[in-house]
């Protein structure tokens, strides 16, 4: 079959998440710095039937791809006659954003290879209904997120080596969420507080209360960060975690212990293009 659009789907780091509220959906309003890394799915879309695959083997009604198309084609009224085929290289449940950036990146393609059926506002409300990461991936780089995440801010790009460390266990993104106490509110945490951090370079004061939270659900997620803290450096959880990551290149040490503890070690640069 002819292949017809080929594209990378970049992972995401949150440089930094606050929790300020419970909302009365269920969901969070949060402020996180969403900021993309060149750890990427690969996407293939050929003419064909409509279907989704994953090198993971994710069955087809369970991948977040499927559900945001199904959407489109409700929306649209037309069948999608393409098949997707994704290559996974970004971890599950490692808080990288890995389905939600496979959502925003095949609706684009799909979209744009039907004929720009939907405008991007469009798109990216039903990337939003599908996960609260998808709509940050529309144009990716470096963006505030607030509300769920869906509302998005972008600002000036940075350039950064992020240094990953995925622990093998997968951490539920809704289980995290669940655990979330008044003390764990932050809603004195302003944007305008958090663009002063990153113009001034303070990363060492970044924080992400929501993977505080994980480590204590998943110990494993906690003995990364203090392993990388042992090292000398600033460790953060990315998301609802598993990853942990540093701002730098990976040192011989981190290499050696990384490798003892079964943990995977990644060296990721700030994924500029969309
Ligand atoms: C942790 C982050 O990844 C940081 O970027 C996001 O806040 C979560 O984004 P996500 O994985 O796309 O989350 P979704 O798939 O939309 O939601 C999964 C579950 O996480 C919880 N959730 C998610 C986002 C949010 N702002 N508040 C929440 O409480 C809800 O229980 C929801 O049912
Ligand atoms: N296309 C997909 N890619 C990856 N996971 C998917 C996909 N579709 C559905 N899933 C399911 O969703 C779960 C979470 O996926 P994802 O990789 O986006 O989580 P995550 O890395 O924790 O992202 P986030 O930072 O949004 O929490 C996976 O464990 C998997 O079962």
């Amino acid at each position: 079959m002819e292949v017809l659009a080929k594209v990378s789907s970049p992972a995401k780091i949150n440089l930094g998440l606050w929790i300020l509220g419970k909302r009365s959906d269920g969901y969070h309003d949060i402020l996180t710095l969403y900021h993309a890394i060149d750890l990427c799915d690969e996407v293939r879309i050929e003419e064909g039937p409509f279907r989704v695959e994953t090198s993971t083997g994710i069955p087809m009604e369970e991948n977040l791809v499927y559900r945001a198309l199904a959407e489109f084609e409700r929306r649209v009224g037309r069948e999608i006659e393409l098949s997707v085929f994704i290559n996974k290289n970004i971890p599950e449940g490692a808080g990288l954003g890995g389905g939600s950036s496979n959502v925003a990146t095949v609706l684009k393609e799909v979209n744009r290879l039907m004929g720009e059926l939907l405008g991007e506002d469009e798109l990216m409300e039903i990337a939003g209904i599908i996960s609260s990461d998808a709509p940050f991936f529309f144009r990716g780089g470096t963006q505030i997120g607030r509300g769920r995440g869906e509302i998005l801010e972008e600002i000036e790009p940075i350039e950064l080596d992020v240094t990953l460390l995925i622990p093998s266990v997968k951490a539920s993104t809704r289980k995290v969420y669940s655990l979330v106490r008044e003390e764990d509110l932050t809603p004195q945490m302003s944007p305008e507080k958090l663009v002063s951090l990153i113009r001034e370079g303070r990363y060492e004061l970044l924080e992400n209360k929501l993977g505080e939270i994980a480590c204590s659900l998943y110990p494993e997620i906690g003995e990364a960060v203090r392993f990388v803290e042992h090292l000398g450096f600033k460790a953060l959880v990315s998301g609802s975690g598993s990853a942990v990551f540093y701002i730098g290149k990976p040192t011989p040490e981190l290499e050696t212990g990384a490798r003892l503890r079964g943990w995977k070690v990644v060296k990721a640069k700030s994924w500029l293009g969309v």
